[in-house]
């Protein structure tokens, strides 16, 4: 039978891009949700078995809803990893094309997309107002809508095409080099299909009590066995103004007995230590055009 995946939709994001990718239609049924927490809460009701989601860009940072709702909401393992190449266009309803960029009155996108292309869009349109929606491919089916508004989009070249725009410009993220980093979340392993380019654990990790040190102590346990760590974000407990748990990803699977090791001194020192999984990662690198 095959894999139920959930993934932001509608179809046309760049996270069904990305779910695409990493569960190809030969083996899986990927369904559409409006938000992200609505994907992580539908793989942990068990309507889907995963659920494809993003969690980091490389211009706007963390997916805060993301991180929070693995943290505080649910409890699904993340088995899979994939970091994909972003391209944002600029896209209006055909019959807007002809109009010039100053005189567009709103941009409509997902609040990731908007951050990454903030300085180009204040220089091309300063008159526009910035309207937010769960995804990019939400805000292209609005301008699709809407003909006769002096409105547009950003968004992948996926949703333009989907939804009948013209794309006015491509590749118009602030900085090139754009990746995000997508999570599966899931109940079984993900079978590897492709093979990975490495395996990560990711860890949530709590500190016993604010003393001084705490923090260096943790990362010691690391650094002295040579553990490479790609990412340290910390997200608040959510309990009180500086109270924060460490999510730290390190670049070995978790049954390594040097990530044994690591975890147990951590657990020593009394901090609490949470596996967030411990899963391959995989890196889809920019298409030549
Ligand atoms: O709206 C989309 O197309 C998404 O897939 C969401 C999302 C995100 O939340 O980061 C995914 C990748 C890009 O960084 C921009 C938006």
């Amino acid at each position: 039978m095959k894999e139920v995946v959930a993934y932001l939709g509608p179809a046309g994001t760049f996270t069904h891009a990305a779910a695409e990718w990493l569960f190809p239609e030969k083996h899986a049924v990927l369904q559409p949700y409006s938000t992200i927490p609505d994907c992580l809460q539908a793989v942990a009701d068990r309507e889907v078995q995963f659920a494809v989601v993003p969690v980091e860009n490389a211009i706007e940072g963390s997916v805060n809803s993301t991180l929070d709702w693995l943290i505080h909401y649910i409890d699904v393992p993340i088995v899979a990893e994939l970091v994909y190449p972003i391209a944002q266009c600029l896209m209006v309803h055909p019959s807007q094309k002809h109009r010039p960029l100053r005189e567009f009155r709103k941009i409509l996108s997902h609040p990731q997309a908007i951050a990454q292309c903030q300085r180009t869009l204040r220089q091309k349109a300063p008159m526009a107002e910035f309207v937010f929606t769960d995804s990019t491919a939400k805000a292209a089916g609005l301008i699709k809508e809407q003909p006769d508004q002096p409105w547009m989009a950003v968004g992948p070249a996926k949703a333009a095409e989907f939804n009948g725009l013209s794309i006015l410009m491509e590749n118009m993220q602030d900085h090139q080099n754009n990746f995000t980093r997508f999570l599966a979340v899931g109940w079984k392993e993900k079978e590897n299909r492709q093979s990975a380019d490495f395996c990560k654990t990711s860890l949530q990790i709590t500190l016993p009590s604010d003393y001084p040190g705490a923090l260096y102590q943790v990362l010691a346990a690391f650094s002295w066995r040579k553990i490479n760590l790609c990412r340290i974000e910390s997200r608040p407990t959510k309990t009180g103004l500086g109270n924060y748990y460490f999510i730290i990803d390190a670049e070995l699977p978790v049954d390594h007995l040097l990530m044994q090791g690591a975890i147990s001194e951590i657990e020593v020192l009394g901090c609490h230590v949470r596996i967030l999984g411990s899963f391959p990662c995989f890196y889809k690198k920019v298409m030549k055009k």
